[in-house]
């Protein structure tokens, strides 16, 4: 059986257990006929829309069938041959699928305010705390009023540098359990440890003012941001197909409540305790003599800039405790697996490309030495490192559909998308689009290099948006780009990697897998787009001696 990745990003489209849910809706479909002539007369678009193209659909699954998961291949496969825009129906519901760069621009720039709210799927109600949190809030003034504080303060530049101490550490104990299994010769699950470290760079960051506030309840929160992926990525049928509505045939909605109900609890004892370490912070500064405030040089988490803003009578808008927690727990859930998707295919890639590796640990070796480990402090000055990361993210965007919603009627190429209809950009797509890209599927950080270097991420050159676009485009990029590129850097400056048992490759036809030698490439079904299979690698100290940790 295949095996599901249980990693998140909650801005892609459901595809985990999309399987077995198509399978119960074939066994309902004899039995609700009668009310297949209901769904379809309430479903069918006004005869005045010129919908772009269709594959041929079924009575109330619609294009369920052609949609195995993973998603971003199954649209991708019908764009080749309907065209680079085309509708399905995922039961009653309209989606609209674009799969080049062109369309990309036209959708996410020339269309951007029309296409500023994601879908509100039964999971995004569930988790996003009616509308208060921040990921699935609809564009009006609270989302507004977030998105400037989010860019200016919590994942602001200024925030991600001084939270840098934070990831070092993190890296930091990376490389201190590698080492020691490397004296075992002990093969490591990698996908695990990278999941371990992003996860617990995020929740620190999100929520720490010293490294034991949260240390304990990192490993809770790992397993509750599973299981958020988890449902958030269930196909459920109470969201495309009418008449299951209320009914939560498959019990997600029932388990959706529990996740909620725990997931709250963790966030309110975080922000309890908090509260307490702020309050005995204030009393100590009242106490001092003059009464001026104790600059001890703690530096303010994201948690810490949401009560202030809560505590500010001043503020444009007053945040709630659902809104505080609301946030928290998107940047638990948005932040980690992406950047550990991203770690893995790097590596992944890397290690199937002998050159690529060479010169990136000459690259390394030059700027860095031996005797002590890269920073992100480097990263300006390892420019082939970089071009590996974003030729990383062209082939395996960890959101490899942006997933959002029109808020009224918009023509396109003179198709007319209606308001309400869910809107697919494929970033997977977008990345091989041969009309910008050569060679598409070749791993190639090359194409960054020199005059191409041109070509960035952040949303303005639309053959390359693995952070999205616009005004929902990914907030977390530059903690992203600090986070990933960085530990990509340490596991090959301080590591040879030996492949093992599961991770070889399967000689499976891309032309670079070779059994006993190369890693798998195979990818997984989930929010995320990570690696189907765990990275079982040997590490073998490359620095002797290996540099203080
Ligand atoms: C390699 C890592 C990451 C990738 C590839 C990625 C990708 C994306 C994408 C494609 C979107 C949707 C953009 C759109 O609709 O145009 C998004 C949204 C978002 N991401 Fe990320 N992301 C990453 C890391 C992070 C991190 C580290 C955080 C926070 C700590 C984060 C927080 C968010 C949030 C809160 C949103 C929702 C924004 C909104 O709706 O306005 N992401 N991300």
């Amino acid at each position: 059986m295949e095996e599901e990745s249980l990693i998140s990003h909650p801005f892609s489209v459901p595809t985990t257990l999309f399987t077995s849910a198509l399978l119960l809706l074939l066994l309902l479909l004899l039995s609700l006929l009668f009310f297949f002539f209901k769904a379809r007369a309430s479903s069918k678009p006004k005869a005045h829309y010129r919908l772009p193209p269709s594959p041929m659909g079924l009575p109330v699954v619609g294009h369920l069938h052609l949609l195995r998961a993973p998603i971003h291949r199954a649209l991708h496969r019908l764009t080749l041959r309907h065209g680079p825009l085309i509708h399905v129906r995922l039961g009653s519901t309209l989606c609209v699928a674009a799969a080049t760069a062109d369309l990309a621009r036209d959708l996410l720039k020339t269309h951007d305010a029309a296409f500023s709210d994601r879908p509100q799927t039964i999971a995004a109600r569930h988790f996003a705390y009616d509308s208060a949190a921040f990921a699935f809030a609809p564009y009006g003034p609270y989302y507004r009023f977030m998105r400037r504080l989010c860019m200016l303060e919590l994942l602001g530049s200024r925030t991600v540098d001084q939270l840098r101490p934070i990831r070092h550490a993190e890296v930091a104990a990376l490389l201190r359990t590698l080492l020691e299994k490397s004296k075992r010769r002990e093969p490591v699950n990698l996908s695990w440890e990278v999941i371990r470290l992003t996860n617990n760079e995020v929740t620190r960051m999100a929520a720490s003012t010293t490294s034991s506030a949260v240390g304990g309840e990192a490993e809770e929160a790992r397993e509750l941001v599973k299981q958020v992926a988890e449902l958030i990525g269930a196909f459920n049928l109470e969201d495309y197909i009418g008449f299951c509505r209320g009914w939560d045939p498959q019990g997600l909605s029932k388990r959706m409540r529990d996740v909620h109900a725990r997931f709250d609890g963790l966030l309110e004892r975080i922000i309890k305790g908090k509260e307490e370490a702020r309050r005995s912070k204030k009393k100590k500064n009242s106490n001092r003599e003059g009464g001026e405030e104790d600059d001890d040089g703690v530096v303010k988490d994201v948690l810490d800039i949401l009560l202030d803003v809560a505590e500010d009578e001043k503020a444009e808008m007053k945040l709630s405790r659902e809104n505080i927690k609301g946030f928290i727990m998107d940047i638990f859930t948005a932040g980690s697996d992406s950047s550990a998707a991203s770690i893995e295919w790097a590596l992944a890639e890397i290690l199937n490309h002998p050159r690529v590796l060479q010169k990136l640990r000459q690259e390394i070796d030059q700027v860095v030495g031996n005797g002590r480990i890269v920073d992100e402090t480097d990263l300006p000055n390892l420019p082939y490192l970089q071009a590996a990361v974003k030729e990383t993210l062209r082939l395996h965007p960890p959101a490899p559909i942006i997933h959002r919603q029109a808020t009224r009627d918009v023509t396109v190429e003179g198709y007319v998308i209606p308001a309400g209809t869910a809107l697919f950009v494929n970033v997977w797509s977008v990345g091989r689009d041969p009309k910008y890209w050569e060679d598409p599927s070749e791993f190639r950080p090359e194409r960054f290099v020199d005059d191409r270097a041109v070509v960035d991420m952040r949303g303005q050159h639309f053959q390359l948006i693995p952070f999205g676009s616009g005004r929902r485009g990914c907030p977390g990029m530059t903690l992203a780009l600090q986070a990933v590129p960085v530990a990509v850097a340490a596991l090959m400056q301080c590591f040879d990697w030996e492949v093992s048992g599961e991770s070889c490759g399967s000689n499976s036809g891309s032309g670079r897998e070779e059994k006993g030698t190369l890693v798998d490439m195979e990818e997984g079904i989930g929010l995320v787009s990570a690696r189907a299979h765990p990275l079982i690698l040997v590490p073998v100290p490359r620095l002797d001696p290996f540099p203080e940790i």
